[in-house]
């Protein structure tokens, strides 16, 4: 089985790195791979540039044997759509391999206004990781997909290729990329709510207007 866990990652955090074990743990994976978007389709201009989170993503799983990250995103031109990624993908683990996204509830809520969305359970199973906060618009399609698609169990998704989506509730840390970005906009540390490896290099390099000699 092929899991991959696509984000902005603008910048990683303990969020992000714990839900990925959470992941890897539930499913019966050795690993998961994490997929930083190049140009994310659907919000404005990212606060650090695609090398350099891809770079923070790097020192974030430096030693960690179960994540591992894919920089095909990077690779290719233009918006990163996750139905390119997933035919991809396809293509080089043939038509047999379970290939696995996964997604929190607030990016699934507009899984309907994605790219070449209605092909995505052609391609991949789905897990949905459900997050604080609104929910799904239980008469919309994400609801009724994750509804008339579910997965018996994570072991179903073992047993075809694609198709299925399984809803996840495991812990989550109330970390957001948001709230770390504001914090060192504003001065304050971030420090604990990501690796020391990544918050070292947002400070050494002043990414995201932080103040290498500032006092935090
Ligand atoms: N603390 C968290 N716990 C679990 N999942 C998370 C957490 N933060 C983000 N995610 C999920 O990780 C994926 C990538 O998220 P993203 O890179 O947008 O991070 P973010 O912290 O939500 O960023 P931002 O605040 O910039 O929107 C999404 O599917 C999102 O639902
Ligand atoms: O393919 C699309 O049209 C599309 C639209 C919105 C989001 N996504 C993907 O959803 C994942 C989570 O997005 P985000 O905003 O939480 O970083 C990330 O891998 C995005 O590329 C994909």
């Amino acid at each position: 089985m092929h899991v991959i866990y696509g984000g902005t990652f603008d910048p990683i955090h303990h969020g992000h790195l714990r839900l990925a074990l959470e992941i890897s743990d539930r499913l019966g994976v050795a690993g998961i791979n994490l997929v930083p978007c190049h140009i994310p389709p659907h919000r404005g201009d990212t606060g650090a540039a695609s090398e350099q989170r891809l770079r923070l993503i790097e020192l974030a799983i430096a030693g960690e044997p179960r994540l591992a990250v894919d920089n095909r995103e990077l690779r290719r031109a233009g918006a990163s759509y996750t139905a390119d990624t997933l035919r991809q993908l396809r293509q080089e683990l043939g038509d047999d391999e379970p290939l696995v996204m996964v997604v929190g509830t607030d990016a699934f809520a507009g899984f309907d206004r994605w790219r070449d969305w209605q092909q995505i359970p052609d391609l991949a199973h789905v897990v949905v990781v459900r997050r604080p906060g609104p929910g799904l618009d239980p008469s919309g399609q994400p609801a009724s997909l994750l509804a008339s698609r579910a997965a018996p169990d994570a072991a179903a998704l073992h047993r075809q290729p694609c198709g299925l989506f399984l809803e996840l509730d495991p812990p989550l840390l109330d970390i957001s990329a948001t709230g770390i970005r504001e914090r060192i906009a504003d001065g304050r540390s971030p420090r604990y709510l990501m690796p020391d490896s990544v918050w070292d290099d947002i400070r050494r390099s002043g990414l995201y207007g932080a103040c290498p000699e500032g006092n935090f």
